[in-house]
């Protein structure tokens, strides 16, 4: 087993202040705290090789449970297990069979270059040589990232980076990695490389993978179970497609009129927005492409776009359908 919590709680105690000048100095003598629990009672195991999807809302708790996974932060009670070790204790044995990565952080050195921090890695995990080279050609091919191997981090893109970042992560060969948002901010050609990427490294390296993304193509081209976290909870914990086609019933269409235009759609949709120029609303999956043709047919149209529907959408339906917890 790579990751076993059983009951896992986190706590925070946040303090917080009244308003103004007095009570800046009240707060001086007595200090109020209020307490908020990120993560509750989170039972989880994920075998050797799978990829696990975890999604929820913002603030449901993921980066609290990645953070504690990777012994950034302390439990505040239950049992968790990585790889046999308790992460928090941060011990050398288990950091060399770990990485991770996180989308808003960098943990490369922006004034050098990848390539030399690649070097620093690779002393800093005792690569040995041979292994090293052999991941780095494997890694830059796959990337395709060679142009960019010897120039300052802090000049490139933000998916050139990311490339880089999960490079350095993987190069010494770590069994667990742990995503927490990679593909924020990319462009839809650097994200879906990075989703082939990964799908490579899992795939050939059987490395297991546990991550998050706000991204529905991420998670359903990606990970064959996904865990849904809501208010610290979990709600889901299964197959991705089973939970996809059963809570992911609506598409988002928008469309940009060529002139002022007054639409009478033949069936309700759920407008989100409208103006004479525009208009985008919410349609249930098997209605989509009916309406899109109707709007085709009768009105000038100079773009449309057909979003998936937002994770928080998916999230909310399961939790008003089940109304509880569900494992
Ligand atoms: N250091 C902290 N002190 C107090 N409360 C915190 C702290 N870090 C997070 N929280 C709170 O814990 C809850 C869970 O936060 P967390 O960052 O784990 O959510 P998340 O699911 O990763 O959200 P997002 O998708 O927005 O990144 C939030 O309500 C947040 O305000």
């Amino acid at each position: 087993m790579i990751i076993q919590t059983a009951h896992l709680t986190k706590s925070y105690r946040r303090f917080e202040k009244e308003e103004g000048l007095l009570g800046s100095v009240k707060s001086l003598f007595h200090r109020r705290y209020i307490e908020k629990t990120a993560v509750s009672d989170f039972n989880l195991e994920v075998q050797q090789g799978e990829f696990v999807g975890l999604i929820g809302p913002n603030g449901a708790g993921k980066t609290t449970l990645i953070k504690m996974l990777t012994g950034i932060i302390a439990k505040t009670s239950g049992e968790l297990s990585v790889l046999g070790f308790y992460p928090n204790t941060l011990e050398n044995e288990l950091k060399r069979q770990y990485a991770v990565v996180m989308g808003q952080k960098s943990q490369l050195f922006f004034e050098l270059s990848a390539a030399d921090t690649f070097l620093l890695f690779k002393e800093l995990y005792s690569i040995p040589e041979q292994e090293y080279r052999r991941n780095l050609s494997y890694f830059m091919e796959l990337f395709g990232v060679e142009a960019y191997l010897n120039v300052q981090v802090r000049t490139l893109s933000l998916g050139e980076r990311m490339k880089m970042e999960l490079i350095a992560a993987l190069l010494h060969n770590p069994k667990v990695l742990f995503l927490d948002e990679p593909t924020i901010g990319l462009d839809a050609v650097a994200q879906k490389q990075i989703r082939n990427f990964l799908k490579e490294v899992n795939a050939e390296k059987g490395t297991t993978v546990l991550l998050t993304s706000h991204y529905m193509e991420d998670i359903l081209s990606l990970c064959r179970r996904c865990v849904v976290i809501n208010a610290g909870t979990k709600l889901y914990d299964g197959d991705t497609t089973t939970l996809f086609e059963k809570y992911q019933t609506h598409k988002k269409i928008s469309v940009a009129f060529e002139e002022e235009t007054e639409v009478a759609l033949k069936e309700e949709v759920d407008i989100i927005e409208q103006n004479p120029f525009m208009l985008s609303f919410m349609v249930r999956k098997e209605r989509a492409q009916f309406i899109l043709k109707e709007l085709m047919n009768h009105y000038s149209i100079r773009d449309v776009t057909v979003e998936e529907e937002d994770i928080g959408n998916v999230v909310e339906r399961i939790y008003n359908d089940r109304g509880r917890p569900c494992l």
